[in-house]
């Protein structure tokens, strides 16, 4: 492990890389983040989840100076943003949402203006090799698939050697496995020393990668914690699924004190509820001598957590397209 790595690895006693207090910007009249706080300790994962519009992008790029804030303070390894940008530019890789190269610019030449930026630039090369494009250099922008273009932004991220790196919505429009090679990729970001704070709509993504997160809604933090804690927070029912193994009258299962609810799809009955809920349904079928064949308990997600925090489901709310002309981004883009 490298010293940079075992440094990240100990995360009690330093002091946050990211401090975002009562964060407030508007953009005229609406308001896109109205409270937001959290920190950020070196060496996690840290993850900003929520449906889109919810703030997220506009909360990163105010620590990133990229936006100036209305309210509110940000800190990033010491420094604000707004006052010290260069400072924290150099310390901060940023892989934006949408990586856009002139198309006829190389792999290589890419890196290299992007190496110019910073004092004490990565070796690319070793780079290119470590994100599987050391064969890529001479190739030009156009001709990268959609999953090389993400990896050389990554690979523009990590040039300047950050502290920090910035990844927004980085497996959006990828195929489950480009997805799950990129989740490797940000846990090697990570074992280098980097911490990592990952915006993301992916419930998935999010309970798999993330050492904490916050869960944002319009514009606001609904909570912070770790994705356990935070499915633990929320009181959510519990879900048994079985097939009887001979008829079954709903009644028996309606009528035990520890279920809510039934419901029944095709052969398969959903049974919630709470308390002891799986002995008090396997010994009131065991009296009727029926059998709970494929006997399913299934767990509260994170996405439980979040609908019971926020009322709504994060990954539906978030368009399909980014190229949708009504996003935050495009709207971004026109200002
Ligand atoms: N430049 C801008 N001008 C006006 N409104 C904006 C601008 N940028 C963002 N917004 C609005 O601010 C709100 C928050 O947008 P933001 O991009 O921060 O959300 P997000 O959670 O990152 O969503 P997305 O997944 O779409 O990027 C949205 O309602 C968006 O439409």
């Amino acid at each position: 492990m490298s010293t940079a790595a075992a440094q990240a690895g100990g995360k009690g006693g330093d002091m946050p890389v990211i401090e975002i207090e009562n964060l407030h910007k508007r953009y005229g009249r609406h308001v896109a983040v109205h409270d937001v706080s959290f920190t950020v300790e070196r060496g996690e994962i840290f993850g900003i989840l929520g449906p889109n519009g919810a703030g997220k992008t506009t909360t990163v790029e105010c620590a990133q100076g990229l936006r100036t804030r209305d309210g509110g303070t940000v800190r990033v390894l010491g420094s604000d943003p707004a006052t010290d940008r260069l400072a924290v530019r150099r310390k901060v890789g940023v892989q934006l949402q949408e990586t856009q190269l002139p198309d006829r610019m190389r792999v290589a030449e890419a890196l290299d203006l992007y190496s110019s930026f910073y004092p004490d630039p990565a070796d690319w090369r070793t780079l290119l090799a470590e994100l599987g494009l050391a064969d890529k250099a001479d190739t030009p922008f156009k001709k990268l698939s959609g999953g090389q273009k993400q990896r050389l932004s990554v690979a523009l991220a990590l040039v300047g050697n950050p502290e920090i790196a910035i990844l927004d919505e980085l497996t959006t429009g990828m195929d489950p496995q480009a997805r799950r090679d990129t989740w490797q990729l940000v846990e090697d970001i990570r074992a280098r020393g980097v911490t990592v704070l990952l915006v993301t709509h992916f419930m998935e993504e999010a309970e798999r990668l993330c050492d904490r997160l916050a869960l944002i809604d319009a514009g606001r933090v609904v909570a912070v914690g770790t994705p356990a804690g935070l499915v633990a927070e929320v009181d959510a029912e519990q879900r048994v699924r079985f097939r009887p193994s001979a008829p079954l009258d709903d009644r028996l299962l309606t009528g035990l004190p520890e279920v809510t609810g039934v419901t029944r799809t095709g052969n398969q009955v959903l049974v919630t509820g709470t308390g002891n809920l799986l002995h008090a349904l396997t010994s009131a079928l065991a009296a009727q001598r029926i059998t709970a064949v494929d006997l399913r308990v299934e767990q509260a997600s994170l996405e439980d957590a979040f609908v019971a925090l926020t009322g709504r489901h994060p990954d539906r709310s978030h368009r399909p397209d980014r190229a949708d002309p009504t996003s935050a981004a495009a709207q971004r883009a026109r200002q």
